[in-house]
């Protein structure tokens, strides 16, 4: 596999070299415009039915940490979404400091972090790898993430970071843990418009949706997803691990796509 990062030779402005995906005309993220934004009041209620008895397992593939899902009772439909989707795996983009992080920005502003709740089409494909690269095949749920007060569901996130520290790290998450909790509060109020994986293979079969509330987690807590190392843990020459941070991808042009919104 061809390696990829956020820096350097790898990173995001060479991503098209290896992967031609990239330099397609729906590409993720992007900036939302607000004053461009287009109501859209056919939307039905967006239908998020999570369980939490779900077994799932924490892992850090070295670009970000990725909790995988494999309960075929997490199952989102409805808003602007013709059929269901089953909850794959969720993880986040975050940055350096607590002034960026965030993949989209709205009107040009950065949050802190992003989370992503990555979900594949099971009416129209029979796998998540066949989905993954067909259109309309994925939904991902997106909520912005602020430094404020203390976000307790996350912790029970953040408790096993420490099992994950080094790459390729996994810990298995049996506990009654239930991912709804780290959604905003409003869930009828958000964006939607179709683009891509942010990540290579940059595959575009993604319909975001993306709440327009912000999730506050603690400064502390941000701390924590920094805390995670990128490398195979060999120390730099500096003698010291290298984090992973400022995992998001820049903007990318809107071309004429017009995102879509759910209130007015
Ligand atoms: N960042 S993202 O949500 O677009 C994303 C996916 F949807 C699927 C796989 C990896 C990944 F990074
Ligand atoms: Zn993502």
């Amino acid at each position: 596999p061809v390696a990829w990062g956020y820096e350097g030779d790898i990173g995001p402005c060479n991503w098209h070299k290896y992967f031609p995906k990239a330099g397609g005309k729906r590409q993720s993220p992007i900036d939302i415009d607000t004053s461009a934004t287009q109501y859209d009041g056919s939307f039905k209620p967006l239908r998020i039915h999570y369980d939490s008895h779900m077994c799932s397992s924490l892992t850090n593939n070295g670009h970000t940490f990725c909790m995988s899902v494999n309960s075929d009772q997490c199952n989102l439909s409805g808003g602007p979404l013709e059929d269901k989707y089953r909850l794959l795996q969720f993880h986040c983009h975050w940055g350096s400091d607590d002034t960026k992080g965030s993949e989209h920005t709205v009107d040009g502003h950065q949050y802190a972090a992003e989370l992503h709740l990555v979900h594949w089409n099971t009416d129209k494909f029979k796998s998540a790898d066949e989905a993954i690269e067909k259109n309309q095949g994925i939904a991902v749920l997106t909520a912005f993430i602020k430094a404020g007060k203390e976000h307790r569901g996350w912790n029970h996130v953040l408790s096993h970071f420490k099992d994950i520290k080094k790459v390729q790290g996994t810990s298995t998450v049996n506990e009654d843990f239930n991912p709804k909790c780290l959604l905003p509060e409003n869930q009828t109020d958000y964006w939607t418009y179709e683009g891509s994986l942010t990540t290579p293979p940059c595959h575009e079969s993604v319909r975001f949706i993306i709440f327009k509330e912000v999730v506050e987690v603690s400064s502390e807590q941000l701390a924590q997803f920094r805390s995670l190392c990128v490398c195979s843990s060999r120390k730099r020459d500096t003698g010291e691990d290298e984090h992973l941070v400022d995992n998001f991808r820049p903007i990318q042009p809107l071309n004429g796509r017009v995102v879509k919104a759910s209130f007015q």
